[in-house]
């Protein structure tokens, strides 16, 4: 039986994804290192985004997924490093921030006008001609399937509802870099779904999407590309499937359910046979590349006087690269 977990790849042999082949990066950050307070929150961050991609953001709160964000934006500047979007520098240059839309995660809107009224208030801020407004407000309601609401005041929509009308206003100036700051937090399922049509509808028509998450399902359902940031760096990049088939290999978790808690001389003898605890104190996994360690694991629990309620083997999923990398960075 393997216990142990992988060695971390070496990031220089990832592959270039499919999105790289498809033309330059649109936005790039090298060696970026920013601090905030006495906090050193970039380290040497890099990272490219193509068009047409969606790019999902993971990592632990506080890892600086909002920060790089705000680099894109121009709204901060690194301590050093370099930001270039759509070629010039956002923190100088308007025509990246114009080609840029940031979807906050607090709620942005005013809550005493309508739908319609804030789409218009925002497209005069974004200082969009005034005969174009009714056409751009109509354009981005329909995106995220709002204009059945156009009339509801704000504070009479729920949550699901404020996030949509949250992006149309980052919509209006069609930006081609989408930025979204955990835009599905709190949502129910319909909500999330719709939410999903529509950055893939934005991501066929061109435009480039980089939204930050803590669902993995979502990463894994939506992004062609996934970055996981800790200790100030990408830790991982790329696609989900290559980023486990680079980390795991064929290497499948075995989860020992057992029928009672273990007690002390129980722990130690699961830990002989090479199983690690879990936060369940009854599952206890390891590593395995071959069903024949598994199959004869049941008969190896028995001679040590273990029940055994269950044993399954697990394909690796994106919470178990989360695991290795944050459990490499902590
Ligand atoms: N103005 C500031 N001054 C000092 N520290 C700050 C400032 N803004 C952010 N920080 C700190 O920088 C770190 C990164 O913050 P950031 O908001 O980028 O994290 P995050 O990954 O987006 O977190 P979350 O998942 O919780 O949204 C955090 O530790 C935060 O407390």
């Amino acid at each position: 039986m393997e216990a142990a977990i992988p060695a971390r790849p070496i990031l220089s042999s990832i592959q270039e994804p499919a999105a790289a082949r498809r033309g330059p990066p649109i936005a790039r950050l090298d060696g970026v290192h920013v601090g905030l307070g006495e906090r050193k929150v970039l380290q040497g961050l890099s990272l490219s985004l193509y068009q047409g991609e969606i790019f999902a953001l993971l990592g632990r709160n506080g890892t600086g997924k909002t920060t790089l964000m705000r680099l894109l934006t121009g709204q901060l500047r690194p301590s050093s490093g370099d930001v270039r979007v759509f070629g010039g520098d956002p923190a100088r240059d308007a025509a990246p921030r114009r080609m840029t839309g940031l979807v906050p995660q607090d709620i942005a809107l005013y809550p005493r006008l309508t739908v319609r009224e804030n789409l218009e208030v925002m497209a005069g801020m974004a200082g969009l001609p005034r005969r174009e407004i009714p056409s751009r407000v109509a354009e981005a309601m329909v995106l995220v399937q709002v204009e059945d609401r156009q009339r509801d005041l704000i504070d009479h929509l729920s949550g699901g509802y404020k996030r949509r009308a949250n992006i149309a206003a980052a919509l209006l100036t069609r930006p081609r870099l989408l930025l979204l700051d955990e835009p599905t937090a709190g949502v129910d399922v319909d909500a999330r779904l719709a939410l999903h049509r529509t950055l893939r509808r934005l991501r066929e028509e061109g435009t480039s999407v980089l939204l930050t998450t803590h669902d993995l399902d979502e990463a894994r359902g939506l992004a062609d590309r996934i970055g996981i940031l800790a200790c100030g760096r990408m830790a991982e990049e790329g696609p989900v499937g290559d980023i486990l088939r680079r980390m795991f290999g064929d290497r499948r978790e075995v989860v020992a359910t057992l029928s009672r808690e273990p007690d002390d001389v129980v722990k130690g003898s699961l830990e002989r046979l090479g199983l690690a605890p879990t936060a369940n104190p009854l599952e206890w996994t390891a590593w395995s590349t071959g069903l024949e360690s598994f199959s004869s694991l049941p008969a190896a629990l028995r001679r040590y006087g273990i029940d055994l309620h269950e044993i399954r083997l697990r394909e690796p999923g994106l919470e178990h690269v989360l695991a290795h990398v944050e459990g490499a960075g902590s």
